[in-house]
């Protein structure tokens, strides 16, 4: 299928503004995120066959910050546990029109729902699996905390939160290093300078970087068992972070 490229940031803005999911950015987005995020590919993949393994019956699986439903749709395809259904959030409403257009025309085994909704809302069912495959990074830092714990206590024991982030590296070489090689894989895949660089001034206030340590502390604070990286390029990652079978180590 086609895909309309991205071209947002081709051309000299004369003011750089913040990032929004608005409707071009939907419009380009398959794109956009293909040319942006070294191993999205794999990441999609990986999160289906997770949410295969980790899925329980008569269970949500929710895919929080769902935009076009990538990982939805990678669920739907690779989960077929008794009673589940998938449930894509997201506070974009052309996101999420695109969204529904894309279920529609992607039929899976394990039906996907597609809900507008800001997540911070989000009254959550009991769930076997939970995604935020790059969202948590939008959200503001302050309330991170508060949505994990919340995330936490939906979850069923034996639960899966699947965590993707770009990071930053405490250590300045390490991060100046990681910078590079992900401009370098946005420049092989063919953004020019100007692209990158006002790209890059467009996310600077929106999306705040953690780093790893202080994800896997959040989460362990929380009470996951020993979250892991289950994926990692330059400073691309996701994580996995299980809930006890007792449900309150
Ligand atoms: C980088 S995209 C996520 C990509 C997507 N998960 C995928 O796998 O293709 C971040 C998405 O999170 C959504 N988002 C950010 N903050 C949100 C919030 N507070 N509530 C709901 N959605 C949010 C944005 O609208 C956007 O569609
Ligand atoms: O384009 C970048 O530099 C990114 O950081 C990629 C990133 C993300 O990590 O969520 C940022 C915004 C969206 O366009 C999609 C991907």
């Amino acid at each position: 299928m086609h895909q309309p490229t991205d071209a947002l940031y081709a051309h000299p803005h004369p003011e750089v503004e913040d990032f929004r999911f608005d409707q071009r950015v939907a419009e380009v987005f398959p794109d956009m995120i293909q040319r942006s995020i070294p191993g999205y590919t794999t990441i999609i993949d990986g999160i289906g066959q997770l949410a295969a393994r980790f899925s329980q019956p008569d269970s949500a699986l929710y895919d929080l910050g769902c935009s076009l439903g990538g990982a939805s749709l990678s669920m739907g395809r690779y989960v077929s546990t008794d009673g589940c259904r998938i449930i894509g959030i997201d506070n974009s409403q052309p996101m999420v029109e695109r969204c529904r257009l894309h279920v529609e025309a992607f039929k899976t085994p394990t039906p996907v729902t597609v809900v507008c909704q800001d997540i911070l809302d989000v009254d959550f069912e009991p769930a076997s699996v939970i995604v935020m495959n790059f969202t948590l990074q939008f959200v503001e830092p302050e309330v991170r905390q508060d949505l994990l714990q919340r995330l936490y206590d939906a979850l069923l024991p034996g639960g899966l939160l699947i965590l993707s982030e770009k990071v930053n590296h405490p250590h300045p070489c390490t991060n100046d290093a990681w910078v590079d090689l992900h401009h370098e894989f946005k420049r092989r895949n063919g953004y020019s300078e100007l692209e990158i660089s006002q790209k890059r001034t467009a996310l600077e206030n929106v999306m705040r970087l953690d780093s790893l340590q202080t994800h896997l502390d959040r989460l362990t604070r929380l009470g996951f068992e020993q979250p892991s990286v289950w994926f990692q390029c330059y400073n691309f990652l996701s994580m996995m972070a299980i809930k006890g079978e007792s449900g309150d180590e």
